[in-house]
């Protein structure tokens, strides 16, 4: 589904130019559940940036179902990862001042032909898949670290995305908090075939996907 042939990323800035992601060739194949791992500052996010389609590389081929990303317009790109691509960040990016449920549906507010009552259902769906249907009136301030990102991936699955970007999704939890997460997301994937690829400091929480890809310095190593 996803498929990197020697993609490159240089930030470059006023003093310093810094090689991210150094000729990665990689498959994402659909129905998978792969994991990354690296040292801070190995190229990690830079590459789930890249995947979700959020940033550009500066070199290489990057291509989503067998066609180059660089072929679509703006247009079809901003469609797409709005479409297919459901992100999960450490912080959970929830806004404080709306309900869960009015967090979990907010993505769709930007979704054509998904009308204000297909938007509620979606979203009491999700938040009924990740155990959540007690809180819908609740606000983030409201909840624990494990709730707040189970809001957030339940805000993604309310999109129905065909690849869900976690990037250190238990990072923040501690570690019964953070193995529920992981239960939760292995859950999804046994169950739904969602594809994920998840960013993880944690080799415990690795080891239970599919493929673990290994980074050092902007390279994949293993
Ligand atoms: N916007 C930017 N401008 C300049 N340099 C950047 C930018 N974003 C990332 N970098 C640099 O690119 C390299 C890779 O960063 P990245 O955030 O992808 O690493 P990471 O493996 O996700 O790290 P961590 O585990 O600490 O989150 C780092 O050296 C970082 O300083």
């Amino acid at each position: 589904m996803l498929q990197l042939t020697d993609i490159e990323k240089v930030y470059q800035t006023k003093t310093i130019e810094t090689v991210a992601l150094n000729r990665v060739n990689l498959t994402i194949n659909k129905g998978e559940f792969v994991s990354v791992m690296g040292p801070s500052g190995c190229g990690k996010s830079t590459l789930l940036s890249i995947m979700g389609l959020l940033d550009e590389p500066s070199g290489g081929i990057l291509e989503l179902d067998g066609r180059p990303v660089k072929s679509y317009s703006d247009k079809e790109l901003a469609h797409l990862r709005n479409q297919k691509i459901g992100f999960v960040f450490q912080s959970y990016h929830l806004i404080n001042d709306l309900s869960v449920l009015d967090n979990v549906e907010l993505p769709l507010l930007y979704r054509a032909g998904v009308g204000g009552k297909e938007r509620r259902q979606r979203a009491h769906a999700a938040l009924d898949k990740v155990g959540l249907s007690a809180r819908t009136t609740h606000f983030p301030s409201q909840l624990s670290g494990g709730q707040r990102q189970r809001v957030a991936i339940a805000r993604a699955l309310a999109g129905r995305p065909e690849i869900i970007l976690a990037d250190e999704p238990t990072g923040n939890l501690d570690s019964v908090m953070g193995e529920e997460i992981m239960d939760l997301l292995l859950g999804l994937h046994r169950h739904d075939g969602t594809t994920i690829v998840m960013v993880t400091h944690d080799e415990q929480q690795a080891q239970k996907t599919e493929r673990l890809i290994r980074f050092f310095d902007g390279s994949q190593v293993a």
